[in-house]
């Protein structure tokens, strides 16, 4: 993955200057965004996320738009995510995309083993048995789990950290580093790259790129997947507050804030 002096725009003549020639292609506006971080400021608890006020104005407007269309692509349970979010004529993606729910109600949900499907059930039990303690818990999601390590004294974060992958890996699965968290996905050929571009070519069809200018907004590795597939074919932010990362995002908004001031620039221009 490229690492470097990752350019950060700011406010709207950053956005202006570096953003003004492929936002003004005659094409539809495709925005795709992350939801814990990027959209919300990270809260200590997933329940207490918000979507700053600003932000929220303006992809309300977005959404009302004919030429443009905003999905939600998070890692969280899609059901979780749709509510938090709570707009319509959304297409959300949750469990890192492997499940898409569209604005007509009908759904996608990436084939599961019925062998995954049981090592899964396993993994939770073990993982909530052993490892569930002083202030650690796992958030279930039905096809991805989330460890949540955050309330745990920082002297045991690393040795339950390493113990919690080697159980993971144990049950088959792959474990993700995440903002004090491990995310533990089935081993399938599935992410959220593959699910932008599967939701890009169902809106669009196949020739996608030909029709959408394509936006996305990520601040964790996993989002990486989904500005790794649109390289070179949208743009893509990494919310980061550091420049020296390792990413494939074109350039770096500082914070949920940023967010909402590129989607108003967006939105007026
Ligand atoms: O893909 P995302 O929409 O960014 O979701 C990634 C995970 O976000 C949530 O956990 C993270 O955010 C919480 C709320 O800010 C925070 O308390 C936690 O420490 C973070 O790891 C969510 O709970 C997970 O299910 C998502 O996979």
């Amino acid at each position: 993955m490229p690492v470097g002096n990752l350019i950060t725009l700011r406010n709207d003549i950053d956005f202006s200057r570096t953003l003004e020639n492929y936002a003004s292609t005659k094409k539809t506006l495709a925005v795709l965004l992350d939801y814990d971080g990027t959209l919300a400021p990270i809260a200590a608890h997933p329940n207490d996320t918000r979507i700053p006020q600003e932000t929220d104005v303006q992809l309300k407007q977005l959404v009302t738009r004919d030429d443009v269309f905003v999905a939600v692509i998070s890692g969280r349970g899609v059901d979780d995510v749709r509510s938090k979010v709570n707009i319509d004529n959304v297409t959300y993606a949750g469990n890192h995309g492997l499940e898409i729910l569209y604005p007509d109600g009908t759904r996608y949900n990436y084939p599961i083993s019925e062998d995954l499907k049981s090592n899964y059930t396993k993994m939770v039990d073990t993982l909530n048995e052993n490892f569930a303690h002083d202030g650690a818990w796992v958030e279930n999601k039905k096809a991805s789990l989330t460890f949540h390590y955050r309330n745990v004294p920082a002297e045991l974060q690393n040795e339950l950290k390493e113990e919690v992958k080697k159980t993971v890996k144990g049950f088959g699965f792959r474990a993700n580093q995440a903002h004090m968290a491990i995310e533990a996905k089935p081993p399938v050929e599935w992410n959220k790259g593959m699910a932008s571009l599967c939701i890009l070519e169902n809106k669009f069809g196949k020739d996608w790129s030909d029709k959408a200018k394509v936006f996305f907004a990520g601040d964790d590795t996993t989002d990486e997947d989904a500005m790794k597939a649109l390289k070179n074919k949208g743009i893509s932010f990494r919310i980061a507050n550091s420049n020296q990362i390792e990413t494939y995002a074109d350039y770096r908004l500082e914070s949920p804030l940023g967010v909402g001031k590129l989607l108003k620039w967006l939105a007026n221009r």
